[in-house]
């Protein structure tokens, strides 16, 4: 369908408050669509059925869910999807830098008491937009990560949501899957890059802790070594895995509940760490660093990703989100830097509406 049109379709859709969600696969040009046809907010405990899912950071059992079902599906090809990145000045707010520095501080403490090894923590900041307009946003958004997973989601019941992540929670095809540490964040310049032990021992962690807990749903594991990922204007450290389920007994459900929360985006140990996330991080990160994505064949394959480089809009706000992994080697001041860089991605989607 002519872009034209699919952005006209949806922005209707929009006006009506009906569900929707739009999506690109990295290194992608399609974008595929889900027109849900009832305002119907669905729940899903098991991830077996076609359509689109959108779990919380705090996801248990259930997740929000666009069935294929009660949908119109549609899609349109982007073209030229290349925007080039130009940094943003974030004013620097005393209070907020305070607040976080502190709570980055009580980390290191209780990593020091050996209560932790890692938590990763958070913040939300909001923008004010002078005009939404949801075709802006679906070709800013679209163009200028191409090689990331990007979506919008709406939801009477959720607001809007939208994306470019770097994180796959799992990839699942004909009983294999694949997955990623991905943790240790540094600006992306022209220069060699070089990664010191903090980041090492940090991607190490989380790639520890990733393929003990597959153990248990899966048969092979397959471990790369870690590589340099680039995200925009940032670079991670990731480590690939992939493998095959077990007994192809193990399902989509299981596998999910067995990753998430992963220490990325948690911490190790995961109980502590999510207990001292809720206990102090002082906002709701409601679907931020939860998971979401395209489930086909009934769960036999699907792509989850992890929700991170995303922001909420309401009216004529953008809420958004960003954290950092913090383990013995962080520092305060650096870890709120790392957040002011990790706003960009979003900053540079919502450019043309500030
Ligand atoms: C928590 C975020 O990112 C996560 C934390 C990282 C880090 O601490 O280095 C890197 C990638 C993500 O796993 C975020 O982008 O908000």
């Amino acid at each position: 369908m002519d872009l034209q049109l699919f952005t006209q379709k949806i922005s209707d859709h929009l006006k009506e408050e009906l569900p929707f969600v739009l999506y690109a696969r990295p290194q992608q040009n399609t974008i595929s669509a889900l027109l849900q046809k009832s305002k119907t907010l669905f729940k899903i405990d098991e991830l077996a059925t076609n359509g689109f899912v959108l779990a919380p950071f705090e996801y248990e059992n259930t997740a929000c869910f666009i069935p294929e079902s009660d949908s119109e599906k549609i899609e349109t090809e982007l073209q030229n999807p290349s925007v080039e990145l130009k940094s943003l000045e974030i004013a620097e707010n005393d209070t907020e830098k305070d607040e976080y520095t502190t709570l980055v501080s009580k980390v290191i403490d209780n990593i020091k008491y050996r209560k932790a090894k890692k938590i990763v923590v958070s913040r939300s900041k909001d923008f004010h937009l002078n005009k939404f307009s949801f075709g802006t946003l679906l070709t800013s958004l679209f163009s200028t990560y191409p090689q990331a997973f990007r979506y919008i989601w709406y939801h009477p019941q959720t607001g809007l949501w939208c994306g470019a992540t770097p994180e796959t929670l799992v990839q699942v095809e004909n009983n294999t899957f694949k997955t990623m540490a991905l943790a240790g964040t540094q600006p992306y310049t022209n220069n060699e890059v070089v990664w010191g032990p903090k980041e090492l021992d940090e991607q190490q962690l989380v790639t520890d802790a990733i393929t003990t807990s597959l153990q248990r749903v899966t048969s092979i594991l397959k471990v790369s070594n870690p590589h340099t990922h680039r995200a925009g204007s940032l670079l991670h450290l990731r480590t690939d895995i992939s493998g095959v389920l077990k007994n192809g007994k193990t399902t989509l459900t299981k596998i999910a509940a067995a990753l998430h929360p992963t220490p990325a985006i948690c911490g190790a140990p995961k109980k502590f760490a999510k207990e001292f996330i809720l206990e102090n991080e002082g906002y709701n990160r409601a679907f931020y660093t939860g998971f979401l994505g395209p489930i086909q064949d009934n769960g036999a394959s699907a792509s989850l990703m992890v929700n991170l480089r995303c922001m909420q809009i309401e009216n004529n706000t953008a809420h958004l989100f960003v954290g950092g992994g913090i383990t013995i080697g962080s520092k305060p001041l650096e870890e709120w830097q790392e957040t002011q860089n990790k706003m960009q991605t979003m900053l540079q989607v919502l450019t043309p509406m500030l």
